[in-house]
């Protein structure tokens, strides 16, 4: 397009926006007339019950004559408090990931046996299709990892040869080899980004036999292919803490109501994808991680907390950061007191800060932590308890690690593929469960049709 047409096209294009905000605001009022539930959220917070699972539970808060009463957050996978899943395999020196995997798809922990024999099938679907990087990853580069992923996931309808097939073994079969599949896809789609867009050179390696899920990322992701069996186990940790929470969460839910109406299950996943790569969902992380920049940028004292409030003050005025309003990895739907996994992820971080110098760094993190509660309450006088969540410490361990920004979000969807593989299933195959599809109230007053010459 020539410059002078598109001036043309960009100036019709805002009479066309303020043609779209006369005619399409919708008084919040409207929302506490009709009882309408706010992001399918009850008056007191809670969350609409939409549906019934088996595989994780989130605990955030207890409800009490009526109240709802915050407690410490508990995360649970298949019936097992996920801390004492950690202190399971950790105590045992072994990487969890997988084991995890099993347990949440399939619903018991596995044998030595079955454990043995589930790794060996993630291993043996873990090649990408014949020309699949060459072709969907190579010829169409993306500058986003997650946009990239998506896409990805979609493009693998086309290389299966029972894409539609809704049986149990199909499923499965599919979960498994996603589970497997995606950890190389991020790692070519990231190679592939910076060789095109950050001028990197560009290398591409093939996932290796006998390694866990954990080090062959970072042997992929890693130009030299090293790693340290603590980095490994380090990041095994993180996705075990990042595989699953419960079938309301954005990108789960996503999934689910996809599900619900039969479509295969590249559609619906990816359809995941794409919600996990929001910055108020999963996308938070890489948030995280800017918000600390400016923070760090603009902040000249990190130790003095009136400085630091001031900041959060203007984060949430929208008069700083990225104007979004928001005080990234801070704030939860469920968790009030604590969200668990950033209680394990800050105890690592601060090690992993004393060991590298960079414990000034973790300290800000601390007072972000400590403060935004009493700036949330000032600002907009909101007073509901708020704690640190996942990904206020996850980038900063990631960072640690020498692992790339555009990883972190890329990263989290790696380990929430076994969640989303086993909501899907459990939607797929819930006896009963029907196609999901709630109401929306809807309030344009009725008018009639105007011949266009009488406009
Ligand atoms: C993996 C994950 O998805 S974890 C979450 C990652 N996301 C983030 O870190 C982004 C920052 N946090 C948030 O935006 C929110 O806390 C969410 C999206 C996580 C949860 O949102 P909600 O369930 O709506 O939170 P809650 O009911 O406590 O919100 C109450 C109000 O406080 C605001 N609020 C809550 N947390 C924050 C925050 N961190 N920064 C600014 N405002 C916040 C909400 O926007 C809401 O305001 P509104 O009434 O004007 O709409
Ligand atoms: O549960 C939620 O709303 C968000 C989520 O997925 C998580 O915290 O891991």
């Amino acid at each position: 397009m020539q410059n002078e047409d598109k001036e043309i096209a960009k100036g019709f294009i805002e009479s066309l926006c303020g043609e779209y905000r006369r005619h399409n605001y919708i008084d919040p009022a409207f929302y506490e007339t009709y009882n309408v539930k706010r992001g399918l959220r009850n008056a007191d917070g809670t969350g609409v019950m939409a549906g019934v699972t088996q595989i994780g539970n989130v605990l955030g808060y207890y409800v009490q004559d009526g109240e709802r009463v915050p407690m410490p957050g508990k995360l649970v996978y298949r019936g097992i408090d996920v801390e004492e899943l950690i202190d399971g395999f950790m105590s045992e020196g072994r990487f969890g990931f997988e084991e995890t995997a099993y347990l949440l798809l399939m619903g018991s922990l596995p044998t030595r046996g079955q454990l043995s024999a589930f790794q060996q099938l993630l291993s043996d679907h873990r090649s990408l299709p014949r020309m699949f990087t060459e072709d969907m990853i190579l010829k169409a580069p993306s500058p986003d990892v997650m946009n990239k992923l998506a896409r990805s996931v979609l493009a693998l309808y086309s290389y299966d040869d029972d894409p539609d097939d809704m049986s149990l073994p199909n499923q499965l079969r599919q979960a498994v080899q996603l589970i497997a599949r995606v950890p190389v896809i991020v790692a070519h789609a990231f190679a592939v980004k910076r060789h095109y867009y950050d001028n990197e050179s560009l290398y591409l390696h093939r996932p290796q036999e006998g390694l866990s899920v954990a080090e062959n990322f970072l042997y992929s992701v890693r130009h030299d292919n090293r790693y340290t069996d603590q980095e490994a186990k380090l990041l095994d940790l993180c996705l075990v803490l990042h595989a699953e929470h419960g079938g309301g969460n954005n990108s789960a839910f996503a999934c689910r109501v996809l599900s619900s109406s039969g479509t295969d299950t590249y559609s619906a996943i990816a359809a995941a994808v794409g919600s996990l790569k929001g910055p108020r969902h999963g996308g938070a992380n890489k948030k995280v991680m800017e918000m600390f920049s400016h923070i760090q940028e603009n902040v000249h004292d990190w130790k003095d907390d009136d400085e630091v409030r001031a900041y959060l003050g203007a984060l949430l005025r929208k008069e700083a950061g990225d104007r979004s309003g928001l005080i990234y990895g801070m704030g939860h739907a469920i968790y009030t007191l604590s969200d668990p996994r950033a209680v394990i992820l800050k105890r690592f971080a601060k090690k992993l800060a004393a060991t590298k110098g960079m414990l000034d760094e973790f300290e800000l993190y601390e007072s972000v932590e400590r403060l935004t509660p009493e700036v949330l309450l000032s600002v907009k006088g909101e007073d509901k308890v708020v704690c640190a969540n996942v990904d206020l410490f996850s980038g900063m361990v990631y960072k640690m690690m020498g692992i790339p920004q555009e990883l972190y979000t890329p990263l989290f969807a790696v380990a929430r593929m076994v969640g989303w593989c086993a909501h899907r299933i459990e939607e797929v195959y819930q006896p009963g469960n029907r196609i999901i599809r709630p109401a929306y109230k809807a309030v344009a007053p009725m008018r009639t049709f105007i011949p266009l010459d009488q406009r």
